[in-house]
């Protein structure tokens, strides 16, 4: 049995808490979130897993595996202190690691705990097949991400163009990984999971779309190597809760802690 601790209860948290509240191989004894959160969540987590506890942080407990689920500011304030006291941790905020110098402060708070972070490939797919890749050596990654307007609110995008006025795609961010995760936050950490796995923050370009054909997230990568290449779309459905974010990302969280809790791993 793996007993997990989880930061944030919005759309990601309660999604994966539903599928897996039944599962008897996994545990959620604890749910994170900030002082402002606790009275929201605490009432979402009595009705879902009522003997899951809610507090701002971990408060001395130790979980087999702390997983986060919240945003770019859980990871310093919560994965790297419980990396160093080795609880072993995933992250689906990758985008955080667009920040100079995050990621090397996560790979040395894990070595100094003696334990792993895993980064979660999230809305995304394929991560497998470009890591695998940059092995051989990687010539080109280019990444679009194209969502409805909706998903583009209360982001920079609002100070490029009329999101509510749009008749057509209109590219609204185009760069590197880097810029990309740092300016939209919670839209582009699939840019900077692909960055990660292939060539780097600083050499993956990026092309962002608020498109009013779409009622999809959709995410367009092409890749070429030494292996050969690769073209790959996905069309993500949003969820209900959160336009911004696409189901599979929910999957993907529930895909990592079933590898970790059950004895097949796939
Ligand atoms: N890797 C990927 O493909 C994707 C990653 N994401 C990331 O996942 C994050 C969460 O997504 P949603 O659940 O849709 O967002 P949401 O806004 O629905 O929920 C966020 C939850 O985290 C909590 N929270 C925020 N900051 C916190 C902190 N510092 N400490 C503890 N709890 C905190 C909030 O109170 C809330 O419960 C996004 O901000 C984004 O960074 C989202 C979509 C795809
Ligand atoms: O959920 C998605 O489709 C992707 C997303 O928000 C992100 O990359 O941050």
């Amino acid at each position: 049995m793996l007993h997990v601790s989880m930061i944030g209860c919005g759309a990601i948290g309660v999604g994966v808490m539903e599928l897996l509240k039944t599962d008897p191989e996994v545990v959620f004894d604890l749910v994170i979130v900030p002082q402002s959160g606790l009275e929201h969540a605490g009432a979402t987590v009595r009705e879902l897993c009522p003997h899951t506890r809610v507090d701002v942080g971990l408060n001395g407990s130790r979980p087999d595996l702390l997983i986060e689920c919240a945003g770019h500011l859980a990871i310093e304030e919560h994965i790297i202190p419980a990396l160093e006291s080795g609880i072993p941790c995933m992250v689906v905020s990758v985008g955080a690691l667009s920040e100079y110098g995050l990621a090397d402060k996560l790979e040395q708070a894990a070595q100094r705990g003696k334990t792993q972070v895993q980064l979660l490939s999230g809305a995304i797919g394929a991560i497998d097949a470009l890591s695998a890749a940059r092995i051989g050596g990687l010539d080109s990654v280019v990444y679009t991400g194209r969502k409805p307007p909706g998903a583009w609110k209360d982001t920079p995008a609002e100070k490029v163009v009329d999101l509510d006025a749009l008749t057509q795609a209109t590219v609204i961010f185009e760069g590197t990984a880097r810029e990309a995760a740092r300016l939209y936050p919670k839209n582009a950490n699939v840019a900077a999971t692909l960055s990660l796995a292939g060539l780097g923050l600083d050499h993956t370009q990026v092309r962002l779309l608020a498109d009013p054909g779409v009622t999809e997230n959709v995410h367009h990568v092409e890749a070429s190597g030494a292996f050969g290449g690769f073209e790959l779309t996905m069309r993500g459905k949003p969820l209900a809760a959160n336009p911004k974010t696409s189901a599979l990302t929910v999957f993907s969280v529930v895909r990592a802690l079933n590898n970790r809790a059950h004895a097949l791993s796939i």
